[in-house]
């Protein structure tokens, strides 16, 4: 934390005591959410469900999407989540909560916020944890009024002593952002308020997602006392055409090295720090950043040359990943990355299975060395459900080959493989116009030969690969007898389950990377999810996946080769992995 937020706490001291004068108590309010989840019919999960994750976070039933709050208070990891208490399609909107003291294992509360007052009597939507400068969390989140107008409110713990903050209170001032004639914010596009930070003024900055026609823009708002709330004039970014900016998310990166940033420290002496502003396009249902400069006086963000705030800037994933949220964990002096993947399969299957969304695994995130990309890896929490290990070394995939592991239990794994690609020079020369990753994975394949790749893996596979989920590289000059090279990193579910009805898109992404080093792959396998990670988190891809053959027992891992080249996996480990302890 740095000096100047610091020299707040007197203030802030100040301010809870007057704060918490004027709360509305709601003990009383409990009975409400209890008769809500009591007169649900929802189906509660049977014991035949091998599309549950062992892992990844899931509720033990109904709709999540969107991950919200998260944050570290007296040692304890907090996730809150949209949640539907009624049942597995997206409704009745609260915030479901849970915590955790390894962001792996988790234990379930009540749910922390949810429709009481007319302020958030239609949903309480997403929003974010700030952590005073006393100490103190408080959450801003977007309430649905009785008009249906998208407002911002403020809850608190109600007992600061609780690590677990089970019991929420919100304020009577509430909402205390609103849209109205005279700021003309659009009523129905006005949500998701981000952690909020101190500016050189030493007065609070928030930003909120929102749309006029079709600009997607993130409102600023300043405060003094966090309470009274005034719209700055301008927004802090606004892109024309790219529509509603959801879930918005803001915070500094070091330039140089991997450690965390707080969200509102300036850095220290002489540290470089750039800023990433992140936006959940509405449209696409992508998440996108751009890395630039915080102008802190004109309170305007400048992406750096070559970025722009729309659907052409990088994702975080390629596949499916949204509302995605990042906090500082003061702990590990790391910035940790939550992401929603929802499902692949029909809304009547949801239903059925009495259950929709995951969390991925946490990530740190962190700037790669080049200030052009984001680096994201699983935090390492996530190693401690390792348990059998298999490991292989300096085995040849010869053209069209593959190589199964067997031992360990591939319907529940953490796989990490490094390829040498040998003869670089017979790669193919990528057409000039192949500028979508997506679509040269959707047109080429894993069937189809390349001078280089498809090499990979192949998981999630039953025996005889009527089904399998193959995640796999290409790599392509960049031009004819240049050494250049441009590596295309795919996830093809088109064959993942014999089922019909999923949703089997192929996804791709370009890994930044030299292939003349070798190339790098973990995927986390998790029975209905693969989390792949390419270039050591230069890339990375979720897939959501549904075999009928590939389950449990009978799923099967294979590293393959089918390009025309020999391939050497210099190494590969691959962990079976525990379930983690989660409801
Ligand atoms: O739960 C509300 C929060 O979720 C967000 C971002 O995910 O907005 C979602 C949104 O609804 C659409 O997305 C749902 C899943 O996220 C989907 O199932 C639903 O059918 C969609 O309409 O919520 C509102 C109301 O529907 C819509 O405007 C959004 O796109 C986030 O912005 C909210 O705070």
């Amino acid at each position: 934390m740095t000096k100047d937020v610091c020299s707040n706490i007197g203030l802030w001291l100040l301010f809870t005591l007057l704060l918490s004068n004027y709360v509305v108590d709601l003990e009383a309010s409990h009975h409400v959410y209890n008769r809500l989840t009591q007169s649900s019919n929802t189906k509660s999960p049977s014991v035949n469900q091998p599309y549950r994750t062992g892992y990844h976070f899931q509720p033990p039933k109904n709709w999540m999407n969107d991950p919200n709050g998260p944050m570290i208070y007296k040692g304890i990891y907090h996730l809150f989540y949209q949640w539907n208490p009624k049942g597995a399609v997206w409704g009745n909107i609260v915030w479901a909560h849970s915590t955790s003291t390894d962001l792996i294992n988790w234990n379930p509360h009540p749910p922390a916020i949810f429709p009481s007052e007319p302020f958030d009597i239609n949903g309480c939507w997403s929003g974010s944890a700030t952590i005073l400068p006393d100490g103190k969390p408080v959450i801003l989140y977007t309430g649905i009024d009785p008009k249906n107008q998208q407002v911002q409110n403020i809850a608190e713990p109600k007992n600061l002593s609780d690590p677990y903050l089970v019991e929420w209170k919100k304020s009577p001032l509430n909402p205390l952002m609103a849209p109205d004639a005279v700021n003309g914010i659009n009523a129905s596009s006005f949500r998701d308020p981000t952690t909020a930070w101190l500016g050189h003024d030493k007065k609070w900055r928030v930003i909120i997602g929102s749309k006029i026609h079709r600009r997607g823009l993130a409102i600023t708002y300043t405060s003094k006392d966090f309470l009274k709330w005034e719209k700055s004039p301008e927004p802090l970014h606004y892109d024309d055409g790219s529509g509603m900016w959801e879930c918005p998310d803001f915070f500094p990166v070091t330039r140089f090295g991997s450690k965390g940033v707080e969200t509102s420290s300036f850095g220290e002496p002489n540290e470089v720090l750039k800023h990433v502003l992140k936006i959940s396009l509405d449209d696409t249902k992508h998440d996108y950043y751009t890395i630039g400069t915080y102008d802190r006086v004109g309170d305007k963000f400048i992406p750096d040359k070559g970025f722009k705030m729309d659907g052409t800037a990088p994702r975080y994933d390629y596949g499916k990943y949204y509302a995605s949220k990042t906090f500082y964990d003061s702990a590990k002096n790391r910035r940790v990355l939550w992401g929603w993947t929802n499902e692949s399969s029909s809304v009547e299957d949801d239903v059925e299975k009495g259950w929709s969304g995951i969390q991925t695994i946490p990530r740190k995130i962190w700037l790669g060395r080049s200030g052009k990309q984001l680096i994201q890896w699983p935090v390492r929490e996530v190693e401690r459900l390792r348990t059998k290990q298999v490991n292989l070394r300096n085995k040849v995939l010869n053209s069209r080959s593959r190589l199964e592991v067997y031992g360990v239990t591939a319907a529940q794994a953490d796989v990490e493989v490094l390829f040498k690609v040998r003869n670089l020079e017979k790669a193919d020369v990528i057409e000039p116009s192949w500028t979508d990753p997506q679509l040269i994975c959707s047109k080429m394949n894993v069937s189809v030969k390349s001078g280089l790749g498809p090499f990979g893996l192949m998981v999630l596979a039953s025996k005889n690969l009527e089904e399998y989920t193959s995640v796999y590289f290409r790599i392509f000059k960049a031009h004819q007898n240049s050494n250049k090279y441009v590596v295309v990193m795919c996830s093809d579910q088109s064959r993942s389950s014999l089922e019909e009805d999923n949703d089997k898109t192929t996804y791709g992404a370009f890994v930044d990377i030299d292939p003349r080093q070798p190339v790098s792959l973990r995927a986390l396998i998790d029975h209905s999810v693969v989390e792949s990670f390419g270039g050591r988190g230069r890339a990375c891809i979720t897939s959501r996946v549904y075999p009928k053959l590939a389950i449990g027992k009978s799923s099967h891992l294979f590293a393959f080769n089918y390009g025309s080249q020999s391939v050497d996996v210099l190494s590969l480990s691959a962990w079976s992995m525990k379930s983690a302890q989660i409801s």
